[in-house]
């Protein structure tokens, strides 16, 4: 673990890695190779959660998984956090084992309930990390500070939890899972709970706040709008048993140049309609498990699709 308090993924995307020994610019941020996850029912064949499932995300990319429930979302995003392990394949997270890297606190880890402690302010929340694994408290301050700083409630470092709205709190969320610096952060539904204009400034806060830390972002999701504006590419599932149906390249520019007038943009709308075509068509009788017109899309790192 380091004190060293830099932008998260550093100046060039993927030139921060942790580990640092590895070359930088052929490491993915998480690479998921033929995984499966097979969850034990009783006498019966089990439920096969995740099935052969590869993925790559690039340093400093914005993926979203999206899709109906059971298709395995957080269940592919827990594989990667190694808070569950694979019953085959394997994942890695800038080239190391998942274990290894969930030891080495490589990644920040935000969910739909934002999980701070009641009777630790906001400042306390946010620096709880950097205590645990031994950061001064002069560095853990001034980290702590420039975080709220970044998610904008430098007015409320002394205010408790329950003096925050929902949206705060999830900001704080946010704010603490930035701590270290982390060139990866795993989001389960963080905005899931919050009301659609919150929602939506939450959108417009990660955006610039992707932009300002270059760290790459796996995000889960069942809102098709939230995945388009957000995510360099969107990977669509399908359950029963849960698959990559289709990868949707968004293409609608970096995180510096996404702002609220995107969600006028005839590209957003575009990207919207495919991932909604995608979710909601009825398979074609090809075989191919895609709705009928819509050709497998092969992502432009090397994404497998199926
Ligand atoms: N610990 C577990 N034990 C048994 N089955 C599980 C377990 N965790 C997940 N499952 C099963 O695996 C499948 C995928 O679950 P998962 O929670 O990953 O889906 P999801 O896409 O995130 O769903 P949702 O959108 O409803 O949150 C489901 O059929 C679920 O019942």
């Amino acid at each position: 673990m380091t004190d060293t308090l830099n932008v998260p993924g550093g100046d060039v995307p993927g030139g921060d890695v942790p580990g640092g020994d590895v070359p930088a610019v052929d490491v993915p941020a998480v690479n998921v190779h033929g995984v499966s996850r097979i969850f034990a029912a009783g006498k019966g064949p089990g439920v096969t959660a995740l099935d052969d499932v590869s993925l790559d995300v690039a340093p400093g990319e914005f993926v979203s998984l999206i899709g109906p429930s059971g298709c395995g979302k957080s269940t592919l995003l827990r594989l990667i956090a190694d808070l569950d392990v694979p019953t085959s394949g394997s994942i890695e997270v800038f080239g190391k084992p998942a274990r290894q890297a969930r030891i080495d606190q490589d990644y920040g880890i935000a969910f739909q309930q934002a999980g701070l402690l009641p009777w630790r302010t906001v400042a306390g929340n946010i620096e709880l990390p950097l205590e645990l694994h031994g950061v001064g408290k002069a560095a853990r301050r001034g980290r702590a500070a420039e975080l709220i700083a970044l998610v904008g409630l430098s007015d409320f470092a002394a205010h408790y939890p329950d003096q925050l709205s929902g949206g705060m709190q999830q900001r704080v969320a946010i704010a603490r899972a930035l701590a270290e610096s982390p060139s990866l952060l795993l989001m389960d539904e963080p905005f899931g709970a919050l009301d659609e204009m919150t929602r939506e400034r939450m959108q417009n806060e990660l955006v610039r706040i992707c932009a300002e830390t270059q760290a790459a972002v796996v995000f889960v999701t069942h809102s098709i709008p939230e995945a388009v504006f957000l995510s360099n590419r969107v990977v669509v599932l399908e359950p029963r048993p849960g698959r990559i149906r289709s990868i949707v390249g968004v293409g609608l520019g970096d995180m510096s140049g996404r702002g609220e007038d995107l969600r006028e943009d005839e590209g957003f709308f575009r990207s919207l309609s495919e991932v909604r075509d995608l979710l909601h068509g009825d398979p074609d009788s090809s075989g191919t498990g895609l709705p009928t017109g819509v050709v497998p899309k092969t992502g432009a790192r090397g994404v497998e699709t199926r």
